[in-house]
């Protein structure tokens, strides 16, 4: 499991997310069983406190797209909601923006936006358009840099076509889309996405995800996402920080976190005619493993050192036959598997007084 945190790439550029000791401790009650319980919990309930998120320190700097990373429950969307000013931390110093987000100030919320990809901010019985006016409204935003953000936002979205439909007759992706125009429409520094892609098809994750992608590289936009679909973080995010019962585990690029982890290699060889179904360990370059042979397809699958794959390709090539073959590093995927396995599963929560 890595712990090690790296520099960011983008070190040059300004701070524009600071947390220093941020935590937060949820404190809610609990329900007895039975009517018996129920008739108890009328003279006094059971307080329970939960800490979410624990000291966390992070600067986030401007222009970075990350991925927040972590096992359900972690405390990613306590970490958005935090970010966007929906819950005050319990504990620690936070800013975004030269902003206290709790605070919830105009000039704060104006320059940033949150998506949430399981509770939708669009009003569901009015179309995209009309709910698109009501921010402009709201923002105060110039009518004309509005039509031109409205315009070039559903060119490069796709939906030009939906905007005068009522959001409830929308499918799930044409309105994740809407979602995404009515959070950028006043052209926020920092945007917030939880779970953006969830429930897509191929096509609107996708078209979703090159979007993203356009808004960080051109607009210079701040984004800061959390999913479990590793493509997602794979193809968008240039550093990833990975939290676990609230803290701190790795921060760096993604690739970063592949190679502390699964530091090996895969080499994968198809030949016309495979040589070998299981090679005599004498026949491969010392610490090269086998950890595949598929005779139909005639591939084997090793895997290796890095400084070792020379050696293995110079003898895939002697044994003959060689048709094809592929280096590449273990997936994202694979990789946060392994990683969150190896966390313990002990839950951060205590009594935190009985008021019976
Ligand atoms: N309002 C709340 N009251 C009490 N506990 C809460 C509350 N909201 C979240 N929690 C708890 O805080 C912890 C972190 O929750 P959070 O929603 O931040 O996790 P997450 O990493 O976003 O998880 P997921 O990937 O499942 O969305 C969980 O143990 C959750 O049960």
């Amino acid at each position: 499991m890595p712990t090690a945190t790296s520099p960011s790439p983008n070190s040059a550029r300004a701070p524009v997310i600071q947390l220093s000791g941020i935590g937060k401790t949820y404190r809610f009650h609990r329900t007895r069983p039975g009517l018996r319980g129920s008739i108890r919990d009328l003279f006094g309930r059971q307080q329970s406190e939960r800490a979410a998120v624990a000291d966390l320190d992070l600067t986030i700097r401007s222009g970075e797209f990350v991925g927040l990373l972590g096992r359900n429950g972690a405390g990613k969307t306590t970490t958005l909601k935090m970010l966007s000013g929906l819950l005050r931390p319990s504990t620690g110093e936070l800013r975004v923006l030269g902003h206290e987000p709790y605070r919830r100030g105009f000039d704060y919320l104006r320059q940033i936006a949150i998506v949430l990809g399981n509770k939708s901010m669009l009003w569901w019985d009015v179309s995209t358009r009309s709910n698109l006016e009501l921010y402009e409204a709201l923002y105060d935003l110039d009518h004309r840099d509005f039509e031109r953000s409205v315009a070039e936002l559903a060119e490069m979205l796709g939906v030009a076509d939906h905007l005068d439909i009522p959001v409830r007759k929308l499918s799930l992706g044409e309105r994740m889309k809407c979602e995404l125009m009515l959070a950028l429409v006043h052209r926020p520094q920092v945007l917030f996405l939880d779970e953006p892609t969830i429930g897509l098809d191929v096509v609107s994750k996708a078209a979703i995800r090159q979007f993203l992608a356009a808004t960080c590289a051109e607009q210079g936009t701040t984004i800061i996402l959390t999913s479990h679909d590793m493509d997602d973080v794979e193809q968008l995010c240039q550093r990833v920080v990975l939290i676990d019962h609230g803290r701190l585990r790795f921060d760096g690029t993604p690739e970063d976190l592949v190679r502390s982890t699964r530091p090996r290699k895969t080499v994968r060889c198809t030949f016309a005619d495979p040589p070998i179904e299981s090679p005599a360990p004498d026949l491969l370059p010392t610490g090269v493993s086998l950890i595949d042979a598929d005779p139909t397809s005639g591939q084997l699958i090793f895997e290796t050192e890095r400084d070792t794959v020379a050696e293995l390709l110079a003898r895939a090539t002697q044994w003959g036959g060689l048709v094809d073959l592929e280096v590449r590093d273990a997936e994202l995927d694979d990789v946060m598997q392994a990683v969150l396995s190896d966390m313990p599963t002990v839950a951060g929560e205590s009594a935190a007084g009985d008021r019976r």
